[in-house]
């Protein structure tokens, strides 16, 4: 990674008031982004991924969330900046492409003109010169007849089609960093692994860095050099992905592993789950937030919080028996044994 990150997330932590009481959805989360590079944050449903990077794009009601902490983009703290400030940085340094289309492109316009506003909304490009910019982009995107899609509205196009389409207005300001919020969760297979090939010849072509939210970690290793855990409002494991393929330390990345579909699973047996569910966050356990799911749970997980730690260079870890796990001291029997 390069010296300084485009983006460095220190102590975030978002709060929401809501009517039952306020929920802390992002927990003390820390993680950078260097230049050109791809990292994956990954969780199941409801960890605070989608918070997270709303929260980098400002894009979360003000009126009922506080932020602390700080998100450095480009060491500017986005945390402290004007609404003129970010609406500037959004779409022209920073953009997201998300797995809904539906909120990104709007149906009442055709594509060509949604690229074209885009680019005139940040830019001094004339309405002719934003054309032709559209027209390079959406070439770009793979998508065949590409004059012709330009003249089409949204529902006229296929979902793989817009979600290229997403790509290309997101991507034709030349960010510096791309948030991508499940982008192919909900595409077919094949479709699925066209869309990621063309965000990482975008990211190749236009040098940018690239955050990349899933709950499947199976796309992480195809796509990211370093990785984000997330569980329950919190990191819970940070590495490379070569580190964390080798050697996951976290009961919970062990678990998010082994549901992980291979080619080998055989379709007619049942894949592998973590048993029980994420806790409400009205009802965060106060020792480690995963002990009540966790197979290697002792009375001091229960009881006190594990916090970050650096197992090895580059690899961080948040849980109290990384090392006895990891050593294969410590069996999930045992654990139950010590836990009761
Ligand atoms: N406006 C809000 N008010 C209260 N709670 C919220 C609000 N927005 C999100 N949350 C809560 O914050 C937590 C984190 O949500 P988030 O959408 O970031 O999860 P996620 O990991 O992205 O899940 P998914 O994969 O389902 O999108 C959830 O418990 C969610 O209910």
């Amino acid at each position: 990674m390069s010296a300084s990150p485009i983006i460095d997330i220190r102590n975030l932590r978002t709060h929401f008031h809501t009517e039952k009481g306020r929920v802390t959805a992002v927990d003390d989360v820390s993680f950078h982004v260097g230049r050109n590079e791809v990292l994956g944050v990954v969780g199941e449903s409801g960890c605070g991924k989608s918070v997270t990077s709303e929260a980098i794009m400002q894009l979360l009601n003000p009126e009922i969330t506080d932020f602390e902490g700080e998100i450095l983009f480009d060491g500017e703290n986005l945390l402290a900046l004007d609404e003129a400030r970010l609406a500037r940085i959004r779409g022209n340094d920073i953009s997201m492409i998300f797995q809904d289309t539906t909120s990104s492109l709007n149906p009442l316009y055709t594509v060509g003109d949604q690229i074209i506003e885009a680019l005139q909304a940040h830019g001094r490009q004339s309405r002719q010169e934003a054309a032709r910019t559209a027209l390079e982009m959406v070439k770009a995107t793979g998508i065949p007849s590409p004059e012709k899609r330009l003249s089409e509205y949204p529902h006229e196009l296929s979902g793989g089609m817009r979600q290229r389409i997403m790509i290309a207005m997101a991507l034709v300001c030349r960010p510096r960093l791309l948030i991508a919020d499940e982008p192919t969760t909900a595409l077919d297979v094949t479709t699925q692994a066209q869309i990621l090939d063309l965000i990482m010849q975008m990211k190749a072509e236009l040098d940018m860095a690239v955050v990349f939210i899933t709950h499947d970690i199976g796309v992480v290793a195809e796509i990211c050099d370093r990785v984000a855990v997330m569980y329950l409002g919190q990191v819970i494991e940070d590495s490379t992905v070569e580190s964390l393929f080798d050697a996951p330390l976290h009961p919970y990345t062990r678990g998010l592993m082994q549901a992980m579909p291979t080619i080998e699973s055989d379709p007619a047996e049942d894949l592998y789950t973590i048993r029980g569910r994420v806790p409400s966050l009205f009802d965060v356990p106060t020792g480690c937030r995963f002990a009540e799911r966790c197979p290697y749970a002792t009375g001091k997980c229960r009881a006190e919080a594990p916090t970050l730690e650096a197992a090895t260079d580059g690899h961080k870890v948040r849980c109290w028996h990384w090392k006895a796990i990891a050593a294969g001291e410590m069996t999930e029997s045992e654990a139950e044994l010590q836990a009761g």
